[in-house]
């Protein structure tokens, strides 16, 4: 037994066991835990989560030119799932590390794209994988002045190689139907931005 998590807050889960299974970039653990049926039948069970931390996003956009800021970097999973060339379209995002999501987000975007945020408007926050990965993601919106737009790219010593990409609204919801926005944050951003968001009075 390695670790267990803090009391239960669900009378039908009772944790009997935690083992780290790999712990490199990110960790995985093995979880064995009786669980109560809806019948009333205990059962134990085993499962394994992949913990990369939380962490958060935001979709930028902005209103007066009818357009959102976006990042495009390669993604080596989704280049092994199929993706054409893994050069992924998404809303900039980054790790929370030790920081709050909110300071982390002013952190991760001033970072990719170059951008200093100034009001800043929490939509939601999701599970992006509920089965096998912990994280929640917790998203933002926020305006952008297209003047403040630098350079952005990311951490060159981490790695990280980002373009910054403006597209008009409108063809970034195209490229929802087109499949060259695939990424699922992005996806629900933009929708959101749709729907109840700054783009909502939008005529397409
Ligand atoms: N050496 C090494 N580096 C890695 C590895 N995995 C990731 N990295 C580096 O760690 C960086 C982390 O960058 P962040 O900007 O903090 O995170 P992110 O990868 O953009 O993650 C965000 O987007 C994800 C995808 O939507 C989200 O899942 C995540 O929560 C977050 O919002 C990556 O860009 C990459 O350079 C690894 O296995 N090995
Ligand atoms: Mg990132």
């Amino acid at each position: 037994m390695t670790s267990l998590p803090s009391p239960s807050r669900n009378p039908r889960v009772r944790v009997t066991d935690v083992e780290v299974l790999s712990s490199a970039w990110y960790v995985l653990r093995r979880t064995t835990f009786d669980y109560r049926h809806g019948d009333g039948r205990w059962s134990t069970e085993q499962r394994e989560t992949y913990d990369r931390g939380n962490g958060a996003t935001v979709l930028l956009y902005d209103p007066a030119g009818g357009t959102v800021l976006l990042t495009r970097q390669f993604r080596y999973p989704v280049y092994v799932n199929d993706h054409p060339d893994g050069m992924f379209l998404e809303t900039a995002a980054g790790l929370l590390d030790a920081d709050d999501a909110e300071t982390a987000i002013r952190r991760e975007v001033q970072e990719e794209t170059g951008v200093r945020l100034g009001e800043l408007e929490h939509v939601f926050d999701v599970y992006t994988s509920p089965g096998s990965v912990t994280e929640r993601l917790h998203c933002y919106a926020a305006p952008y002045d297209p003047a403040d737009r630098g350079e952005g790219g990311g951490i060159a010593e981490e790695g990280e190689d980002i373009e910054v990409v403006e597209l008009r609204f409108a063809e970034a919801l195209k490229m929802i139907e087109t499949g060259e926005i695939a990424d699922a944050k992005t996806i629900m951003l933009l929708q959101w931005a749709a729907l109840r968001g700054p783009f909502r009075d939008a005529a397409d």
